[in-house]
């Protein structure tokens, strides 16, 4: 029977499926509501991230993905299952094949914990795919060529960099920043000069409407509202870009940093390379304002943001589905022969 297999971002900002034949279609925030009264699952994706800090106190919302790691296994596992089963609504006619990324840091017990929700899902194979190799792959990079090809995928948890060639990661290095942290130093940025306190939704809010990494035309500033913290009342402020990119800067420093390792655990002649193609950037970070400048001026590169950089990592696993018989050595875990 025909089975439409499936690629899955498991993220831990956003989690997005890709369907063989489709495209990508599904895109909802790695976010889950419990009710702690029974420890029932209440909302998922999208309804979930709506409900974040404004439920009542028997409904917490949760992101089971955090800084790059799964910081709870049997909610991440739920929400899994419910997303496959959405996008199949719930009858499957095949049982899919499923190519799953997920963040580089995870142990080997949550991996093979996130292939056994697949399978109870109703995958009937699952591989898992390493999250640069598939924005590489996303990217529409070279992977498989003799030539080396770096990537920088900024996620809403972890920042991975790599440097590609052969279809095996050559050096490589991950750090716990990515979107999440930059959200969390404007808050901390804001709370210190002004005593104001923000939520994560706001913050979030801010670094997309006037964040940036480097100077940029039309720099601007933005009402906000929060909590003062001197006597608890609502507050309104106006905010700078130039203040957000002060409250970027340390840890977009710890991305620089990363990068400017890799390029020095680079072989010589794939250096070589990386000056003549540049570095690409994917993640939804990537889309941060004048992260390309900064990270061209710091390394004297070339640095070009991916086409829908978002999407990278999804549209990777769909090209590995597509060409499964060319491509599955750049499986991390295929090693049966047999996918
Ligand atoms: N226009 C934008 N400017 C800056 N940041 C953005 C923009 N759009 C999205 N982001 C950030 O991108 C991050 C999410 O990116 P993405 O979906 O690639 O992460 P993920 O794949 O879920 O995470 P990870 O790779 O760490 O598992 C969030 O932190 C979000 O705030």
């Amino acid at each position: 029977m025909f089975s439409k297999d499936i690629g899955i971002d498991l993220g831990t900002a956003n989690t997005l499926i890709f369907m063989k034949g489709k495209g990508i279609i599904m895109r909802e925030p790695s976010v889950v509501a419990v009710d702690t009264r029974n420890d029932t699952v209440r909302y998922v994706g999208k309804e979930a991230k709506e409900v974040i800090g404004r439920t009542p106190g028997s409904i917490v919302a949760v992101r089971p993905l955090k800084d790059g790691v799964i910081a709870d296994f049997d909610i991440t596992a739920s929400m899994l299952q419910i997303f496959i089963k959405k996008v199949f609504n719930n009858s499957m006619l095949a049982r899919p094949r499923v190519i799953i990324c997920i963040p580089s840091g995870v142990t080997e017990v949550e991996r093979r914990a996130v292939k056994e929700a697949a399978f109870k899902a109703g995958a009937k194979h699952v591989s898992i795919i390493e999250e640069p190799m598939a924005a590489a792959i996303g990217a529409n990079l070279p992977v498989a060529e003799a030539t080396g090809s770096m990537v920088v995928d900024i996620g809403g948890g972890t920042s991975e960099v790599a440097v590609i060639s052969l279809g095996g990661i050559v050096a490589a290095k991950s750090v716990r920043v990515g979107g999440d942290e930059l959200d969390v130093s404007i808050i901390q940025y804001i709370k210190k000069k002004y005593n104001l306190l923000i939520g994560e939704r706001t913050a979030e809010d801010i670094k997309i409407q006037i964040g940036s990494a480097y100077p940029y035309e039309g720099e601007g500033s933005m009402n906000i509202k929060g909590r003062d913290l001197m006597d608890g009342l609502p507050k309104n402020i106006e905010i700078t870009s130039l203040e957000i990119r002060e409250a970027l800067a340390d840890p977009l420093s710890m991305v620089l940093d990363a990068i400017r390792t890799t390029l020095e655990r680079t072989p010589p002649e794939l250096s070589a390379d990386i000056i003549d193609h540049g570095i690409t950037l994917t993640g939804g970070g990537a889309l941060l304002r004048g992260l390309g400048e900064l990270i061209s001026k710091e390394t004297g590169m070339p640095v070009y943001t991916a086409e829908n950089p978002l999407d990278c990592v999804a549209m990777g696993t769909g090209k590995v589905l597509d060409d499964i018989d060319r491509l599955r050595e750049l499986l991390s875990d295929d090693t049966s022969g047999k996918y």
